[in-house]
């Protein structure tokens, strides 16, 4: 089989992209399309791949499955590229429309330049979902996590979760570069009081509008950067009153800056760039 794809990256967190409007792929062998093709050595090389389809409820619609081949339900970098993609790409002819993931159907806002390039991208992620068993995290139904002592191998964390329609966990730390990402995250991401899995983050909030970040994903490890995750650390640092609503944050990821605003209305906007890398055939 050959797939034509498009490689794109969201500072730094890398897709493989499949046009589902003119291409066809069996359902099937999604799971095993997205390890193959994420092996830097046998494949192309990713984070994993994303398909962007048709939908009945809104302009687009957008899968992700991580390098493992778990499917994912959002993806923020995934969402601002795939708008890029469908904007100039022609799927849509309008700078304002709707995508729809496994999670929700969100708005984007795409800043086009002279020359017809997406320049940057906003998304209105919709509002977080804070209930314990809506993460799902095991606990009392009907409680939140903030700040909640969580033992992790011989530490004590604490921590704050989050679902952006995926599950996330954060912790606070004094200083980044000493975060414990590569020993704790990925025993976090299988804990069983995690029971779909989760992506683990660790922030330091700097100020009211500044917070470094560094994420290890579940179903993909280590990536330079992670959408629902930057959305999901200021949810939690504001829970635990270190910025505040309705105030934009520049969020520092490994790859680059997102701007998140948790807005008054309850809503998270997330604005920042995405690029195209490559395109060609794969070879299945
Ligand atoms: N990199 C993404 C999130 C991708 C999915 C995640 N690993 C999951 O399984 O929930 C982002 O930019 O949000």
């Amino acid at each position: 089989m050959k797939i034509p794809f498009t490689k794109m990256h969201g500072l730094g967190n890398n897709y493989i992209y499949i046009d589902l409007f003119h291409t066809v792929l069996p359902e099937e062998r999604l799971s095993e399309l997205a390890i193959n093709m994420s092996n830097p050595n046998t494949g192309i090389g990713s984070d994993g791949m994303i398909l962007i389809h048709p939908t009945e409820n809104a302009d687009v619609g957008m899968r992700i499955f991580n390098k493992d081949g778990s499917e994912g339900m959002n993806c923020g970098n995934g969402l601002r590229c795939t708008a890029k993609y469908a904007y100039e790409t022609g799927i849509v002819d309008r700078q304002e429309f709707t995508i729809q993931t496994k999670a929700n159907i969100v708005q984007a806002i795409v800043q086009v330049n002279d020359e017809g390039k997406v320049e940057e991208i906003t998304i209105d992620m919709g509002a977080p979902i804070l209930q314990r068993e809506q993460i799902p995290m095991l606990g009392e139904a009907g409680t939140t996590v903030i700040n909640e002592p969580f033992q992790v191998a011989d530490t004590t964390l604490r921590v704050t979760a989050v679902s952006m329609g995926n599950p996330h966990v954060i912790t606070m730390v004094d200083a980044i570069d000493h975060a414990p990402l590569t020993t704790l995250g990925p025993i976090i991401e299988k804990d069983e009081r995690f029971p779909k899995g989760v992506n683990t983050e660790f922030i330091e909030v700097v100020s009211d509008e500044e917070i470094h970040f560094r994420v290890w994903e579940r179903g993909s490890g280590i990536t330079e950067a992670c959408g629902t995750g930057a959305c999901a650390a200021v949810v939690a640092a504001t829970l635990n009153n270190r910025v505040k609503k309705g105030k934009k944050v520049v969020v520092h990821l490994a790859g680059g800056d997102l701007i998140i605003e948790w807005k008054q209305d309850g809503h998270i906007w997330m604005t920042g760039g995405a690029e195209t890398i490559a395109s060609g055939i794969y070879h299945a």
